[in-house]
Formats: structure tokens, C-alpha cells, sequence
């Protein structure tokens, strides 16, 4: 994967990128206001997101000591309880549990990488030694079944644990099960991922050949899911021809994701960074009619799938015990509606007639919720439509969405939008109560009229009537109503199609689920509504609100809570989020990035910098501080690859290789692109580099600079080497298991220490140079025809030095390989050293 890092110093101008307008024929003072207005808005933004580290833990150590006194803050907050408990969030009978599991630790889950080639291995491991091991270890403390599948995932490939994230770190009987999930969730085989934010994708039904776009990325843990759908399901062999974009706003946030999504090795994804409620949408069509008449050739970026995954309050992860309980405040949500808004609206424009989006948010603020698909609904008119997927994940226990709620602004309730005081008119926005519009549509479907929402699994027990809908709003009475009961304002939209999952059903975080389809084209008056609502005023008016919400007793920055929720979704939750930010992605310096800001300049116009840029260079990217995508074209090298390796002519390298350095002819690195992601290029290309890509492809070739006499300059990559192998025909040795052991272990071995000195032999054989060392499964004898990397098949990028044979793996991936191979062979396991040097063997 390539990525493009940007340095810390241009976050801020890459951050308010997006707001900031070239003064044409301006004067002096639009320019300075423009200018002030910048600083305010990097500022807030930068506060909004930024990730503060977390205290490290001796200094904690050091605080709890010096002042034994200390006790954690306490988990409550009136405002809180007086808040769900006015919208009734739950019934007022079910209050106590709701609230009483809100204040216990979250119990802590994970997922098994279902397209990883070790699935079944990491499975096995779980079911009979983890599963059987906590059982008589810590069944007195955790239970009989501490560690057990999700029963609504499928393939039993997510897991819950009876102890949270904090027991397993600090509890010694569970020492080794720690080690073991760390150690997977490095190598990409498991996500520590929270149960309920696994849901989302699962709606989104993906078909293997779904181009899909996630909004709102970071750190990346619903996108790595998405790639594990689009990779699961193709043959050996067989290049998938889906296509993931996974887009964040904030650059830091985007290296986070390149790294975490970078454990799957992907050619068929694309980070990009931009605002998504300015999504590029690429269009080379005049006419729309024309985006429909060529599928071969893109006229415009469209999606299958869209997740809407969007920034939000995040009091849902409530459980995860940071800051929350202290921090929260009701502008929280009413910060994030109108942005919240305008990202799921530029989602259903980029969304194909007949295709899924899902919105979700881990808040439990019906303001960021149903009123945002509400408003969804409103604006869309027939051009969506909210879907009732009851029948799907059929275990999976979660509660209609609302129709009833108020909105609470400086500590006052509202009912509706006609009684918020004149100057918070524009603040509190009509769309944020309960709403009804729209054209007779008819249809007979269940709906829960409860007003004391007595719900219980899967809607079983609701009362139900049937009732005609207008676009899915009730006929029976076409504007809002008053609801008696529950004393507010109720909708008239379908809206407990929507899904609220509670904490207490299933002893998980909450979360918001709602599924649309898209019927036809947004109509030019809906596409009006779309841009009216530019990003910089719903930026403007999430930090404005911010900064009121704060004298409404909330602390500075929402950032921790976010840090947190990211915490939990990186790779490993015991390392601060600053040491993963350390991780230098591809190489790529920041020193890189700054010496061609000093070639790039030029304004950036509503999020795209101006194209035909005078200072722009030959193979320069437009984009400030990104590097350049550009299609790999040297046919002497190639041709030098190819003769070198053997690589079948049937595995397409023409057009599908791209390097990011503009000097082409020395590139460091070769990245491999799928066919869809090409197009998507080649559409960039010729709208003149609309989308930001931070990072695209698959790390394929890398330049080497032995002295040993190689014909062919580039070695292979180890994350390209599964999608290669199976078109490799030359350059293959077949290791028994022994000997493949004992590369990994010493790394260096010299040809004449090979247990199997056949072995020994044909590696000295070879050419100096780069070649891949199998180990296959009863197949000492290679049929070089009809290698694939099932899960029988281990495969290795080795060097063939003067005397000796190198295996190029790194020490996670050494290590993994000598756990699966000692299991599966039966040998004992030793520990593999973690250093970078290689080792000679006795
Ligand atoms: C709830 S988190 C996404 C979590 C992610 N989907 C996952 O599963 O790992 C929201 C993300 O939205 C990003 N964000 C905030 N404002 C945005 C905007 N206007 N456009 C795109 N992304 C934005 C934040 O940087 C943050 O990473």
C-alpha cells in the first residue's frame, strides 16, 4: 500500500484545506477575515480531533502514590440521566439496568479475519486450547463460557469475552491469551474491534464486485471488515474485482487507517482525504444521462455501497470508562447534526440507483439519530427509501428507532422548532425535532404505536397497526403530531425501521443503524439542498456550537473521547496513539512531503486545489504535500521483472503498476493496482485529480541495491507475494518443514546447513538474487503450474546471497509463521528473536 504522510507542520493547512477560497478581486479586508476565520477554524478543528496521548501509565502509577487520596472520577452525570430519561430512551421500568450496565466495564471482543489464509488455524486455536484453557482457569472469576462466539456474526468469527479490555492487561491467568490476540491483530489475522461496531457492514449485503465508499474511515476498523467481505469470497487465484475508498477528513486519522488496513494487503483500496460531505464525485459527463450509458469506462465516481459512518457525540462507548460521563452535554449532538447531515446527503448523491447506504453512529442522541434520517427522508423525497431489514441478523437484539423525541438547548427542552428564542433560530435547526413531508406512497407495514415504547426482542411484543404512508410517512396524518404521552413532537417517518442498539440487551456498547435504498436520481431542487449546505457551514456551526456547548459545563475538546474510541479500535490498545502514529508508513518522510510543498503551491478552492496550477511540475501531485500517483510505464524493467520471476502473462501487470515518486526511473517501490482501482485512476486522471489519494495499491516490487550480481533490479514484496505466487514460474524452491523452520528462525542460513541438502543444493543453484521459498503441505515435489496460497500453502520472499539464503520476513510475521507451522507440524515452539538483524545459524 502506498501511502503519502503528512507532515505535522502542514496538518493545519491540510486540515482547513477545505474552507479556504481564492480571493479573486477581493479586497484586503475579506481577505484578512478570511484569513482569521481560517485560523479559528483550524484551531476548533484541530481541537475537535486531535488526539491528545493518553497519560502514560507511570505517571498514573506516580498520581495514584503521591496521592493516595485519588479515586477515578465517578460515573455519573445528572444531565446525562435527565436527558435519556426525558426521551425515553428506555422504559422507565428498564432505567435501572440500563443505567447500572452503563457503569460496568465493556466486555472485550474481537474478530477473526475471515479472509485471512490462517482463519482456520486461529479458529481452531480458540475453540480447543483458548476456550478450553479459560474454562478451567478463570471460570470462578469470568464463568463457564468466558470467552464465546457472537451468535449473531456470522461464521462464529467474532468472539465476546466475560472480562474487559482492561482485565485481559492486567489479570496473570490471562497473560498468554493477551499475547496471543495482540500478536493476531498485528499480523492482520484478528480486529479488536467493539461487538456492535461490527454491525454496520453486515447490512450492507456486499457482493463481490460492490464498488463501495466509507465516508468516514478512521482509524479504519469497519473498512478492514469491508475488505475481508470483498476478499473472502473470490476463488484462489482469482483477482477480486471490487473496489473499497475509504475516506477520512482528518490526514492524521487517514495514516492511522493506511496502517491498520495495510495488515490486510489490498490492490483494491483507495485512502483518500476530504471533507465527505464534498466528496468528489469525478464527473466527466455533460449530460447525466451519459454516466449510465458506458460501464466499461466510469463517467462518473458511483457507489453500490455506502457507509455513512459518521463523527458523532460517541456517548454510546459510554462503557469504554474514559472521560465520557464527565464531558457529556447535550450540545454535543446538536453540534454534530447539521455535518452529520450534509455527509449521509452527499453519500445518497454518490450512491447508484439501486444501492445500499447505512448510516450509523455509537451515540444514543436521537438528535444525531433518527432526526438525521428524518431529514434524510425529507430532503431525498422518493429517491430513497428506509428499509425495514427486520428479517436480517435475525439474533442480532435491537430496538426500533424513535419517533418521538425533543431537542434541549442551554438547558431548556423544545417541542418544536417555532419555540426556540430568535437568536438560537439558526442554531437549533428545525430538522434536529420530528418532521413529516412527502408524496403518497402506500403500503401496509407493522409499526410499533407504543408511546411507552415497551419493546422487548426483536419487536415481538409491539403493538402494531396498520397504516398508510406517504413516502413512508403516516396518511393518517400528513404533518407532525403531539404526542400525548411521551409530551413531544412525533414523526411521521418510518423511523423504527432505524436500529438502536441498548447496552443492557446483549451487554455490548449502543449503537444507531438505519438501511437506505436509493430509487432514483436526486432531482436538481434535492441536489440544490445538498450544496446549500456547503462543509463550511456545518463545520462552522459544529464548532460554534462546540464552543457554546462548553459554557454548558463542557470541557474543552471532544478529542479525548474520539481518542478513545480510536484506542480501542487500533491494532493494539495497550500502545498510546502517539507511538502508532510513529509507525513511518512506505517510508515516506515528512522531509519527502515538505520538499515538494516547496515545488507545489496554490490555493485550494473548496476542498480541490484549482487545476492547471502555473507551479505545478511534471509529475507532481496537485494536492499540497501528497505525493503524486503515477502509472508505472518502464517496459525494460518490466520486462526485466517478468523474465526474471517467469510471471505468467495471464496475471495483467500492464496499467496496473504505479509508483508515487516522481523520479520514476529510480522508484523505490512498485505498487500493484486491481482493475477497478485503475479505472478509478485513470477517471482522476482526466478530471484533472479531483481526489486526494493518501494511499492506493498493493506493495509489489522493491528496488534493491545488492552487489550480488542480480540481473533484475527489483526484488518481490512479502504483502504482494500472495497475489503473485500463483503466476510465478520460475525462481520457486520447496522447503520441508525443517528447513523452512530454520530460515525463520536464523534467518540467514548458508547452503551447506540445510537439514535436506538437495535443498541446500538447488537454492545454490539459483542466480544470485531475490526467489520465494514454499513450504506445501505433502507436496515436496512442486507442480509449479498449480500453486495457489490455499491455507496449505506457506510462501516466504528469500534472497539467494553468495553462500547463503535470507528469508526477507519481518519479525511479526516470522514469528506468526513459526507459531502455525510448529502447530501444524507438530514441533516444539521456540521463541523467534524480534530484532532486525539478520542471525547466523550454529
Ligand atoms: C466514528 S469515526 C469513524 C470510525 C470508523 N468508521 C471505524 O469503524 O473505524 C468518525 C471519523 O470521521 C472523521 N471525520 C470527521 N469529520 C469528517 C468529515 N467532515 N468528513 C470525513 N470524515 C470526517 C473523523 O476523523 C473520524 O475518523
Amino acid at each position: 500500500m502506498i501511502a503519502s504522510r503528512t507532515p505535522v507542520s502542514l496538518h493545519n493547512l491540510l486540515v482547513a484545506g477545505g474552507h479556504r477560497r481564492r480571493c479573486v478581486g477581493g479586497g484586503c479586508g475579506s481577505r484578512k477575515r478570511g484569513r482569521v476565520q481560517r485560523r479559528h477554524l483550524t484551531q476548533a478543528l484541530e481541537s475537535l480531533w486531535r488526539h491528545t496521548p493518553r497519560p502514560a501509565p507511570p505517571a498514573a502509577v506516580a498520581r495514584g502514590e503521591a496521592n493516595p487520596s485519588w479515586k477515578p472520577p465517578p460515573l455519573e452525570n445528572p444531565a446525562f440521566e435527565e436527558y435519556y430519561k426525558e426521551q425515553r430512551i428506555v422504559r422507565e421500568e428498564e432505567w435501572g439496568d440500563f443505567i447500572s450496565v452503563l457503569r460496568n466495564p465493556l466486555p472485550a471482543t474481537f474478530r477473526i479475519n475471515a479472509s485471512s489464509q490462517f482463519c482456520k488455524d486461529i479458529c481452531s486455536k480458540l475453540e480447543n486450547d483458548f476456550k478450553r484453557y479459560l474454562e478451567s482457569e478463570v471460570s470462578d472469576e469470568y464463568g463457564e463460557d468466558a470467552a464465546k462466539p457472537l451468535p449473531w456474526y456470522p461464521g462464529n468469527l467474532a468472539w465476546h469475552l466475560n472480562f474487559s479490555r482492561k482485565q485481559l492487561r492486567k489479570n496473570q491467568a490471562l497473560e498468554s491469551f493477551h499475547e496471543f490476540l495482540k500478536h493476531e491483530s498485528e499480523v492482520g489475522n484478528i480486529t479488536r474491534q467493539e461487538a456492535v461496531s461490527m454491525v454496520p457492514p453486515l447490512f450492507l449485503n456486499i457482493q463481490p464486485d460492490h464498488h463501495i465508499l466509507d465516508m468516514c474511515a478512521a482509524p479504519g476498523s469497519k473498512t478492514f471488515q469491508l475488505l475481508e467481505m470483498i476478499h473472502q469470497s473470490k476463488e484462489p487465484s482469482l483477482l477480486p474485482t471490487a473496489l473499497v475508498v475509504a475516506n477520512d477528513a482528518n490526514a492524521q486519522r487517514c495514516d492511522l487507517l493506511i496502517h491498520n488496513t495495510k495488515r490486510m494487503c489490498t490492490a483494491n483500496l483507495v485512502v483518500t482525504n476530504h471533507e465527505a460531505q464534498n466528496f468528489p464525485d469525478c464527473c466527466l459527463a455533460n449530460d447525466p444521462s451519459e454516466i449510465y450509458r458506458n460501464d466499461c469506462k466510469p463517467q462518473r465516481l458511483e457507489f453500490d455501497r455506502v457507509l455513512c459512518d459518521v463523527p458523532c457525540s460517541g456517548d454510546g462507548t459510554i462503557r469504554k470508562g474514559h472521560d465520557m460521563w464527565r464531558k457529556w452535554n447535550s450540545g454535543m449532538g446538536n453540534a454534530l447534526h447539521l455535518l452529520q447531515v450534509d455527509i449521509s446527503m452527499r453519500g445518497i448523491a454518490l450512491l447508484k440507483v439501486g444501492g445500499r447506504m447505512v448510516y450509523s453512529t455509537c451515540s444514543m442522541n436521537p438528535v444525531e439519530n433518527e432526526a438525521v434520517i428524518a431529514e434524510l427522508l425529507r430532503r431525498s423525497g422518493t429517491s430513497i427509501e428506509l428499509l425495514d431489514v427486520s428479517n436480517e441478523l435475525p439474533e442480532l437484539v435491537r430496538r426500533p428507532g424513535l419517533s418521538t423525541w425533543k431537542v434541549k438547548d442551554r438547558g431548556s427542552w423544545f417541542h418544536n422548532h417555532e419555540d426556540i428564542p430568535y437568536d438560537r433560530k439558526n442554531v437549533i435547526l428545525p430538522s434536529m425535532f420530528p418532521s413529516s413531508e412527502g408524496q403518497s406512497m402506500c403500503e401496509n407495514i407493522e409499526v410499533n404505536t407504543d408511546s411507552n415504547r415497551s419493546f422487548s426482542r426483536n419487536f415481538n411484543s409491539e403493538k402494531t397497526s396498520q397504516v398508510c404512508y406517504t413516502n413512508g410517512v403516516s396518511n393518517s396524518n400528513s404533518t407532525k403530531h403531539f404526542d400525548s404521552t411521551s409530551n413531544s413532537m412525533s414523526s411521521n417517518f418510518p423511523l423504527h425501521r432505524c436500529m438502536r442498539i441498548v447496552p443492557h440487551d446483549q451487554d455490548t456498547g449502543a449503537f444507531f443503524i438505519a438501511v437506505i435504498r436509493k430509487l432514483s436520481p436526486l432531482n436538481e431542487g434535492q441536489k440544490e439542498e445538498v450544496t446549500k449546505t456547503e462543509h463550511i457551514l456545518s463545520t462552522d456551526r459544529a464548532l460554534n456550537f462546540h464552543e457554546e456547548s462548553q459554557s454548558e459545563t463542557v470541557p474543552p475538546g471532544k478529542t479525548a473521547m474520539h481518542q478513545q474510541k480510536i484506542g480501542f479500535e487500533v491494532l493494539d490498545d495497550d500502545e498510546p496513539l502517539e507511538d502508532q502514529k510513529k509507525i513511518c508508513i512506505d517510508g515516506c518522510t515528512s522531509k519527502d512531503n515538505l520538499s515538494k510543498v516547496s515545488l507545489v503551491s496554490g490555493d485550494v478552492k473548496n476542498d480541490q486545489a484549482e487545476s492547471g496550477n502555473k507551479m505545478k511540475l511534471q509529475g507532481q501531485c496537485k494536492w499540497i504535500g501528497v505525493d503524486p500517483v503515477l502509472f508505472f510505464k518502464d517496459v525494460t524493467v518490466i520486462k526485466s521483472i517478468v523474465s526474471f520471476f517467469g510471471i505468467n502473462i495471464s496475471f495483467p501487470l500492464e496499467g496496473h503498476l504505479v509508483t508515487r515518486s516522481a523520479d520514476t526511473d529510480n522508484a523505490r517501490r512498485i505498487y500493484y493496482v486491481s482493475k477497478s482501482v485503475q479505472k478509478i485512476l485513470q477517471l482522476n486522471v482526466q478530471v484533472g485529480e479531483q481526489l486526494k489519494i493518501a494511499s492506493i495499491g498493493l506493495k509489489m516490487f522493491e528496488r534493491h541495491r545488492s552487489k550480488d550480481g542480480c540481473p533484475c533490479a527489483y526484488r518481490l514484496s512479502y504483502e504482494g507475494l500472495p497475489l503473485l505466487l500463483p503466476y510465478i514460474t520460475k525462481r520457486i524452491l520447496c522447503a520441508s518443514p525443517n528447513d523452512f523452520l530454520r530460515l525463520l528462525q536464523y534467518r540467514t542460513v548458508n547452503f551447506a546447513h540445510f537439514i535436506d541438502a538437495r535443498f541446500g543444493e538447488e537454492a545454490a543453484s539459483l542466480l544470485p538474487g531475490c526467489c520465494v521459498v514454499i513450504l506445501h503441505e505433502g507436496h515436496q515435489h512442486l507442480d509449479l503450474d498449480s500453486i495457489t496460497m490455499d491455507p496449505t500453502t506457506i510462501a516466504i520472499v528469500c534472497w539467494r546471497g553468495k553462500a547463503t539464503l535470507n528469508a526477507m520476513v519481518s519479525p511479526p510475521d516470522r514469528k506468526e509463521l513459526v507459531e502455525r507451522i510448529t502447530h501444524r507440524f507438530g514441533f516444539k515452539a521456540f521463541k523467534v528473536e524480534e530484532d532486525e538483524n539478520p542471525q547466523q545459524e550454529d
